[in-house]
């Protein structure tokens, strides 16, 4: 059990965001702080989720660009990657799933790490047990300032009959992935889906097959950013099928042979299209989003009704009074994303450390608007997808009144980066404001253009005024000035 019973600040779940809180909340200060967490610490962001499919992605792209470039492509040749050298640096960018650099960290900081579940019992009270959910607790810590509820999400399974008994793979098992499955169906059309296809065919699996229920990919993102993607799996070798789901899901020979190995027999997906067409595969990955990580948290203890968490801008949860419960990262229902969830962890942390020290939160410091509109994004599918704000579309569904300017990646800085290159970027511009409120990027390594466009949007910096942003030649963000251009006509 922990060193003492009662901290200032207790934050149930050791992710991003919650260390990230745990952090702010205390620095500076003789605060006590502790991080209770039933895996790792470091959470599904370092041990099975960014880190792991960012290692597995990279390669690749590093491959097809040097296949591209002349001079390069007579050295390298055509063969496929080296699997093996390519799960060991997974393996080490997930530290083995060993969590001991992260704790060295927060014990550096002063922060209690205590490995067990974590549940509210009551006003500023939590039950830990050390088991796991279900088991009797071991111990009751008190917080006098605030509880972080930074437990994350976990993957939706559908109901589908057979699909859970078949014990399909999920991201876990994907970016932990031990062995490469040679024909794979995938269930979903979002992030996941997309770059765990993209991962899966450099590894060389022969066949991959994406069910999309709806009609693209990526349907959030603006339409030509799902068509690209799409196109390019296609060209890899991918099957993209739309407007499809599975209706019943067989496999044989079901057997849990461990993360990342092939759960069993051959597995065949039955599709709710008009032939009734079945797909046979070595194995299924559910891709259907994720849920809030609410579930025996004990949200009723304290006057929660049901299990989906509302948060103010402060990130203190609604219809808890007192302000002592904070909701941050994924289990917030905001913007599921690591940048995002670490930010909350800042604003919480100093909306906690003022309150403690009865300091004013007084300005932009202790409010997560970024939340609002000008959440980046970026998916490293191969072209990549690099976003901020809103799309055309929600921006006109928001009631903004929006000019949408677009045009080809073709600039000195993107044939210097590969002969190939192809993109395509679009700003939404708020006529109002004269300001931009949205912008999308999609081609070979544009995820580091989008931060320029996170600071105008941000700053809400006028049109007017990035006309006077003169972009270094040759590099990829002459594609602004080719934007400003084509709105100048
Ligand atoms: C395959 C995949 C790839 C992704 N890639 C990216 C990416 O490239 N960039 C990006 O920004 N985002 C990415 N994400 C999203 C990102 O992983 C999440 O947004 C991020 O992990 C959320 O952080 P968190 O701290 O809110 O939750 P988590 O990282 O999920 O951490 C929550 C922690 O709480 C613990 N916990 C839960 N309940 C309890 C309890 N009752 N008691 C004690 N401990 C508990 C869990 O064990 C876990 O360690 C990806 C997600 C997936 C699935
Ligand atoms: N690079 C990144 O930033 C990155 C990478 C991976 C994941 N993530 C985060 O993880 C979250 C989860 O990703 P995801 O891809 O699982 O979710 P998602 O919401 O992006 O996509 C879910 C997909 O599953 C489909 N779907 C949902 N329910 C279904 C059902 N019952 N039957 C058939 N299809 C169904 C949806 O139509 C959609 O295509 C994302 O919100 C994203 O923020 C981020």
């Amino acid at each position: 059990m922990a060193t003492q019973s009662e901290y200032d600040v207790i934050v149930i779940g050791g992710g991003p965001a919650g260390e990230v809180a745990a952090q702010y909340a205390v620095a500076g200060s003789d605060r006590t702080a502790v991080i209770v967490e039933h895996e790792l610490l470091g959470g599904e962001c370092s041990y099975w989720a960014c880190m792991p499919s960012k290692a597995l992605l990279r390669p690749a792209t590093v491959a097809a660009a040097a296949r591209a470039m002349p001079g390069v492509r007579e050295v390298v040749g055509d063969a496929g990657l080296d699997v093996t050298a390519v799960l060991r640096r997974r393996d080490e960018f997930t530290s083995h799933h060993n969590d001991s650099g992260q704790r060295s960290w927060s014990g550096s900081l002063g922060i209690d790490v205590l490995h067990g579940s974590a549940q509210l019992t009551g006003e500023r009270t939590v039950e830990v047990s050390t088991g796991g959910h279900g088991d009797p607790p071991t111990g009751t810590l008190r917080a006098r300032h605030a509880v972080v509820l930074a437990t994350g999400s976990r993957p939706a399974v559908p109901s589908i009959p057979g699909l859970r008994g078949a014990l399909p793979w999920t991201s876990r098992d994907a970016t932990n992935l031990r062995e490469v499955p040679a024909r794979v169906a995938i269930i979903g059309g979002g992030v996941v889906a997309t770059e765990c296809a993209t991962w899966l065919l450099a590894l060389g699996a022969r066949e991959v097959t994406l069910i999309v229920r709806g009609s693209a990919l990526l349907a959030s993102a603006e339409p030509f950013a799902g068509e690209l993607v799409a196109g390019a799996l296609r060209a890899a070798g991918a099957t993209v099928r739309f407007g499809t789901s599975p209706t019943a899901v067989h496999r044989d020979g079901p057997h849990d042979t461990g993360e990342g190995r092939i759960h069993g027999g051959p597995v065949t997906v039955t599709l709710d299209d008009p032939a009734r067409t079945e797909l046979t595969v070595d194995e299924l990955i559910v891709a259907a989003g994720r849920r809030p990580a609410t579930a025996g948290l004990g949200l009723a203890a304290v006057g929660l009704g049901d299990d989906r968490l509302s948060t103010d801008d402060r990130l203190a949860v609604q219809g808890v009074p007192g302000d002592w419960l904070y909701a941050i990262g994924d289990v917030s229902g905001r913007a599921p994303l690591t940048h995002m969830g670490k930010y909350h962890g800042r604003v919480c942390g100093d909306v906690i450390a003022a309150r403690a020290e009865s300091r004013p939160l007084d300005g932009p410091r202790y409010l997560a608007s970024a939340d609002h509109g000008r959440v980046p994004q970026v998916v490293f599918t191969s072209p990549e997808v690099a976003s901020v704000g809103r799309t055309q579309r929600q921006a006109t569904a928001d009631g903004f009144d929006v000019e949408a300017v677009e045009v080809d990646i073709a600039v000195a800085g993107s044939l210097l980066l590969r002969d190939d290159f192809a993109g395509h970027a679009k700003l939404v511009i708020d006529r109002a404001t004269d300001t931009l409120i949205g912008a999308t990027f999609v081609g070979t390594e544009v995820a580091e253009l989008v931060h320029a466009a996170t600071v105008a949007v941000a700053g809400r910096v006028p049109m007017e005024s990035l006309w006077h942003a003169v972009p270094a030649y040759p590099t990829v963000s002459e594609v602004w000035l080719r934007l400003l251009e084509a709105r100048r006509g």
